[in-house]
């Protein structure tokens, strides 16, 4: 059994279908990226998982059951949402413990929670001061107070700044991959998570688009350079010389594999070889995803 299980799931807001029969699942020890444009019915699948939407049809399932039925859903599942409200007078401790009591959790998991998220510091500040990437932090850590084994995060790298983003990466990876927990995570930005997730799940339009491992989305057959010149019938002698397989393409374009762009870029000097281009081919994932996101 899947730890998170989404099946043929439909749901419409009158006239709007915004998750349009879409299936797939995440196992324990791994991240799942959830990719879509603005409006492509990621948070509604997501909060279908939570028993916040009601399906039309379809399940929404963790760990084989309904949220709503769930025994103890605060140790089965963690989830931020996009917009989590905080009480704003209150410190993100009593935060914590307020959550932590309502769930019959003792109140050093607060703590050690804010530690996990690196808000130790400022756990005693009121939430009113923090910043939104904080707040992602505070919101990330209310999801960890039931040691829950299954995530679900809605674009939580919304606010984070460069540090923080790559504080999440390895966050996620940790909770996956050494604890064994299974991470769903949303985002419209493909490079927000294509360095953190094992598979990738793609919707636009409340459909599915593509699903796969990052692998196998990825990888073209190997990294490919685009190397652009008139002189190619010297140049690619002297790459394959090197190690290169080349694929040759009109207009003087070599395809190249098995080098990168700065071997190639020393070959072409020593040849006095112009290039015209020298560029790193999209994968098929970064295509795919383009032409989803392009005039948005
Ligand atoms: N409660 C609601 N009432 C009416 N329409 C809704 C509601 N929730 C979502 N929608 C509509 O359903 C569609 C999918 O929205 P959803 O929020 O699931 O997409 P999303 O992929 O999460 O987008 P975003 O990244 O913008 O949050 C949109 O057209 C949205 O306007």
């Amino acid at each position: 059994m899947a730890a998170i299980e989404i099946k043929n799931l439909i749901k419409s807001f009158g006239p709007v279908r915004a998750v349009d029969g879409v299936s797939f699942s995440v196992e324990a020890g791994s991240v799942t990226g959830y990719l879509g444009p603005n409006g492509a019915g990621k948070t509604t699948t997501l909060r279908s998982l939570l028993g916040l939407v009601t399906p039309d049809s379809g399940e929404a399932l963790v760990n084989g059951e309904r949220y709503g039925t769930l025994p103890r859903p605060v140790t089965e599942v963690g989830a931020v949402l996009e917009a989590t409200n905080f009480h704003p007078g209150r410190t993100a401790r009593n935060h914590l413990r307020v959550l932590c009591t309502a769930a019959g959790l003792p109140d050093a998991r607060a703590d050690e929670a804010l530690d996990q998220v690196g808000l130790a510091d400022a756990a005693d500040k009121r939430v009113l001061g923090y910043s939104l990437g904080m707040r992602q932090r505070l919101a990330l850590a209310s999801a960890l107070l039931g040691r829950p084994r299954v995530y679900i995060l809605d674009e939580p790298a919304n606010g984070l700044d460069p540090a923080g983003i790559e504080w999440l990466r390895g966050f996620l990876r940790h909770l996956a991959h050494d604890e064994g927990a299974a991470v769903l995570v949303s985002s419209h930005v493909l490079a927000e998570v294509e360095q953190t997730v094992d598979n990738v799940v793609i919707i636009a339009r409340g459909r599915l688009v593509r699903q796969g491992s990052l692998a196998e989305l990825t990888s073209n057959g190997g990294e490919v350079i685009r190397v652009r010149t008139a002189q190619s019938a010297d140049l690619a002698p002297a790459l394959e010389a090197a190690g290169a397989a080349i694929e040759r393409a009109d207009d003087g374009l070599l395809r190249v594999r098995g080098l990168d762009a700065e071997t190639i870029g020393r070959v072409a000097l020593d040849r006095r070889v112009v290039l015209t281009e020298l560029t790193q081919e999209r994968s098929d994932l970064q295509k795919v995803f383009l032409e989803l996101t392009e005039g948005r």
